[in-house]
């Protein structure tokens, strides 16, 4: 296709898990390709820093099949690579702390032409089905201790 719709999903991504996969495959529907960005570990400040390194995190990103790119976010202005990619479509996570319209706003102030969507959650399919990296880690300092 010469022009296909591009949508970019965005996060941590510390210690993969099938909310993840779910997140992401729920981005690829939104569009024809898939571009990743993987924040810098300076950027997660609203949660524990991560256990694995920004390029780890982008590295298991980009081998999944559903991902076309994955690449490691700016330092410091998150618009950088948005307006480099010019995306279609921004995929925010369910949870994703981020205000849509300050998003929105943002995107016209540079003069990107980009929609923002929101994803669904994916609850637990069976009993003990770990759908987060922090439920994770407690359970290996919970079993491991
Ligand atoms: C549109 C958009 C672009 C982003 N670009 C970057 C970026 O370039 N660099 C970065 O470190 N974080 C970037 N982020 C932020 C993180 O990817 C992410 O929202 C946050 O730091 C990680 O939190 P989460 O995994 O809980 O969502 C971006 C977020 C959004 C919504
Ligand atoms: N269970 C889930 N269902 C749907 N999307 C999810 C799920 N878990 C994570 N995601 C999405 O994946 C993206 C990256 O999530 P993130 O890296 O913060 O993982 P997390 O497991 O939610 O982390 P933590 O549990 O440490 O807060 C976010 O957009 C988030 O909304």
């Amino acid at each position: 296709m010469a022009n296909p719709q591009t949508v970019v999903a965005q996060g941590t991504f510390d210690i993969l898990h099938p909310g993840h996969v779910h997140y992401l495959e729920q981005a690829a529907t939104m569009g024809e390709e898939l571009v990743v960005i993987v924040a810098r570990t300076s950027n997660v400040d609203h949660k524990e820093r991560p256990i694995c390194s920004a390029r780890q995190r982008r590295d298991v990103v980009a081998a999944l099949e559903v991902v076309d790119e994955a690449i490691l976010g700016h330092e410091e202005d998150i618009f950088v690579p948005i307006e480099e990619i010019e995306p279609d479509v921004i995929a925010l996570g369910h949870d994703q702390h981020h205000d849509d319209d300050a998003i929105e706003a943002e995107l016209a102030s540079r003069g990107i032409d980009c929609t923002v969507e929101r994803a669904e959650p994916r609850e637990p399919g069976h009993d003990g089905e770990l759908l987060s990296t922090r439920l994770i880690i407690d359970r290996i300092i919970e079993r491991r201790a």
